[in-house]
C-alpha cells in the first residue's frame, strides 16, 4: 500500500536574499526588502489556497537591531507599508494575523499597527499568517524556563512535574496547538541554517532550501516544496 501523503498543517519560512536580490538587480537594499513584502502577500495568498492553517515567516531577529539604522528605520515600517496595502485582500481571504516577538521593544508607530492588524483579523478563520518580528527562540526558550523555575521556588510546581507539555504551552506558538509545530521549514537564498528561529518547534520538521532569493520565490516553487513534502517518509525519530 502506498505510503499515506503528509499533510502540511504548519509551513515556517525564512525569508532570505532579500538584500542580495536587489544588489543583482542593481538596486539599494532597501527595494528587496519591499519586493520581498510584495512576495509575502503573493506567498500567503497561494499558501491560504492550498490549504496551510499555519504560515509562520520570519521578518525581523531580536539580532536584525545591528544592522545599519537606515535600513532598520525602513524595515520598521514595512509592517505599517504591508497592512496599507493589504489588509483588505487579507479581510478578503479571511486571513487571521498574528506577530510573534517582544513587540514592547518595537517603535510605537509599528507596534500600533501590528496590534490593530491583530485586533482587526482576530474573528477571521482562514490561514494564520504569524508573523516573527524582533523574535529569537533561545529568548523565547529562555524566558518560558525562567517561568517554570519560579513556579517550583514558589512550591506551585515540583521539578518532577516539569514536562515538555509544559515548556510547550509558554512558548509563542502556544496558542496554534496541535498545530504550533511546522511540519516543513524552507528557507531562500542557498543559506542553509536555522538562524535562531522556532528552535523547540522544529525538532521534527522536514526542512528545504531552495537557492532562489526570497522575491523570486513564486507560488510554483511553493507547490513543488509541497508536493516534495507530502512524498517524503517522516520518521518523527523512528526508523
Ligand atoms: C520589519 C521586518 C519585516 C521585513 C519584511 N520584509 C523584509 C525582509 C524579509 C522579507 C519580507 C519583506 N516584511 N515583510 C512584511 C513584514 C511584516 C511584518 C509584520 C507585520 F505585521 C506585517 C508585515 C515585514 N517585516
Amino acid at each position: 500500500m502506498a505510503d499515506k501523503k503528509n499533510q502540511l498543517n504548519h509551513l515556517a519560512i525564512i525569508m532570505d536574499g532579500n538584500g542580495r536580490w536587489a544588489t543583482k538587480q542593481g538596486k539599494p537594499r532597501i527595494a528587496g526588502h519591499y519586493e520581498g513584502m510584495n512576495n509575502v502577500e503573493r506567498i500567503t495568498l497561494a499558501a491560504n489556497q492550498l490549504g496551510i492553517k499555519v504560515l509562520s515567516l520570519y521578518a525581523f531577529s531580536t539580532e536584525n537591531w545591528g544592522r545599519p539604522k537606515e535600513e532598520v528605520a525602513y524595515l520598521m515600517n514595512l509592517p505599517v507599508r504591508f497592512f496599507d496595502k493589504f489588509m483588505p485582500t487579507l479581510m478578503k481571504e479571511n486571513v487571521k494575523v498574528n506577530i510573534m516577538g517582544y513587540l514592547n521593544e518595537l517603535p510605537s508607530k509599528t507596534y500600533d499597527v501590528v496590534q490593530r492588524a491583530m485586533a482587526e483579523t482576530a474573528n477571521n478563520s482562514g490561514l494564520i499568517l504569524n508573523f516573527a518580528f524582533n523574535y529569537g527562540s533561545r529568548r523565547e526558550i529562555t524566558t518560558a524556563v525562567k517561568e517554570i523555575a519560579t513556579l517550583v521556588e514558589t512550591g506551585s510546581i515540583t521539578s518532577d512535574e516539569i514536562s515538555e507539555k509544559m515548556i510547550s504551552q509558554r512558548l509563542m506558538t502556544a496558542s496554534f496547538g496541535k498545530y504550533s509545530d511546522p511540519d516543513l521549514l524552507i528557507r531562500t537564498s542557498g543559506e542553509q541554517r536555522i538562524s535562531n528561529f522556532m528552535l523547540w518547534q522544529l525538532a521534527y520538521s522536514e526542512l528545504a532550501f531552495s537557492k532562489k532569493n526570497w522575491p523570486d520565490f513564486t507560488r510554483e516553487d511553493l507547490e513543488k516544496f509541497v508536493i516534495d513534502f507530502q512524498n517524503r517518509h517522516r520518521r518523527f525519530g523512528k526508523v
